[in-house]
């Protein structure tokens, strides 16, 4: 199933949010004046240094931290005027998962997933069939009984994904929640946060402060900067056309298919031929372009270096090639090439 629209479920107006400062410290903008739209059914990503304000965006969306300027309207209704009561059926609609997982210890896994539900007050034999039902969901129905003292990392984020996902929410915030992990089992995670945005049609809102979740399993993306958002974008936009400072140093993290000055020195020694680095992507520039455009000039191409990866499903990435041939023949190949994608010209070693 797959839910995305171009309806807003969650809207920033002007939102800010100004921490008092304690003693002689000054106040703290950690939220300052964003304006964001967040649809339903996409997979979002909040990304930005420690600091930036992140984590306080997106505690404003469940009224964990409240505006002191602006609003949030969360699927049509504005938190600026709810009191404590009335955000209270807001609050169920949405989930929450955290980096250091936040179970309770003396609970079994069981018990945890129970948990929001005995709060909801839902009846003994409808919470079993639920829990049951989540813990097959996330893959953990033979650990039902196990405390989560026992688990790995991976299988607490797990419980903790079941337990936000207890009350049926249409809205998840996963704030870090593969910060903790280790790659592979942050594979597994991001997949069922995937699993979770595609099969049951939620909003998932990921707080993170690497590129290649972003990467990995986000539609759009916001970049954060001292409290304010400085772009927002389709995950794969961003990464092909990053527009901030702040973005290009997230999206270099992610990408190491361009040369450093160094490797690029060491390709020099090794290579004689006329280095370029050819953008890849989608539209422009895939392999098959490049092999037939060096054809057609007659010039001969050897990858020697680069890689292709995908951003948000879609292949994106570089090839560094050494071109040989007629310095005429090389030079009307760059050009042809520059028609259909960015080339970034390293020319050839000096004699
Ligand atoms: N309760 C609070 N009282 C005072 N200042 C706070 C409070 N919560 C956050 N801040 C400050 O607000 C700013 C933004 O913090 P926030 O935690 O939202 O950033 P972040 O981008 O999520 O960072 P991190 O990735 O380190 O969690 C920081 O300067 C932080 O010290």
């Amino acid at each position: 199933m797959s839910t995305r629209t171009s309806s807003s479920i969650i809207r920033f107006e002007g939102a800010a949010k100004v921490f008092p400062g304690r003693g002689r410290s000054a106040e703290v903008r950690a939220v300052d004046g964003v304006t964001l739209d967040i649809r339903d059914g996409e997979i979002f990503g909040v990304i930005g240094q420690s600091g930036a304000g992140k984590s306080t965006l997106v505690r404003l969306i469940n009224a964990l931290e409240r505006t002191t300027a602006g609003d949030v309207v969360v699927d049509g209704v504005s938190l600026g005027s709810l009191n404590e009561a009335r955000l209270r059926p807001v609050r169920a609609g949405i989930g929450m998962v955290f980096q250091q997982f936040n179970l309770l210890a003396s609970r079994t896994v069981s018990g945890n997933v129970a948990y929001p539900l005995e709060v909801a007050g839902w009846p003994r034999a409808k919470r079993d069939a639920r829990v049951a039902e989540l813990l097959e969901f996330v893959g953990l129905a033979d650990k039902a009984g196990v405390h989560p003292a026992a688990l790995s990392g991976g299988q607490k984020q797990r419980v903790g994904i079941a337990r936000a996902l207890a009350t049926n929410p249409r809205i998840l915030l996963a704030d870090e929640a593969t910060s903790a992990l280790d790659p592979e089992t942050t594979r597994d995670v991001l997949d069922l946060l995937q699993r979770v945005n595609r099969e049951l049609g939620v909003t998932v809102v990921v707080i993170t402060h690497e590129m290649d979740v972003v990467r990995s399993i986000c539609h759009r993306v916001a970049v954060m900067d001292r409290g304010r958002v400085v772009e927002v974008g389709e995950a794969y936009q961003v990464f092909s056309a990053p527009a901030h400072d702040v973005t290009r140093r997230f999206v270099a993290t992610a990408l190491r298919d361009r040369p450093s000055p160094e490797v690029l020195e060491r390709l020099r020694a090794r290579h004689t031929g006329h280095i370029v680095t050819v953008g890849v992507d989608e539209v422009a520039g895939s392999s098959a372009v490049l092999t037939r455009t060096l054809r057609e000039h007659g010039v001969d191409g050897t990858v020697v270096f680069g890689g292709i990866t995908e951003v948000a499903e879609r292949p994106y990435g570089s090839l560094t090639v050494e071109l040989v041939g007629e310095v005429a023949a090389v030079e009307a190949s760059v050009a042809a090439l520059r028609v259909v994608t960015w080339v970034d010209d390293h020319g050839r070693a000096a004699a």
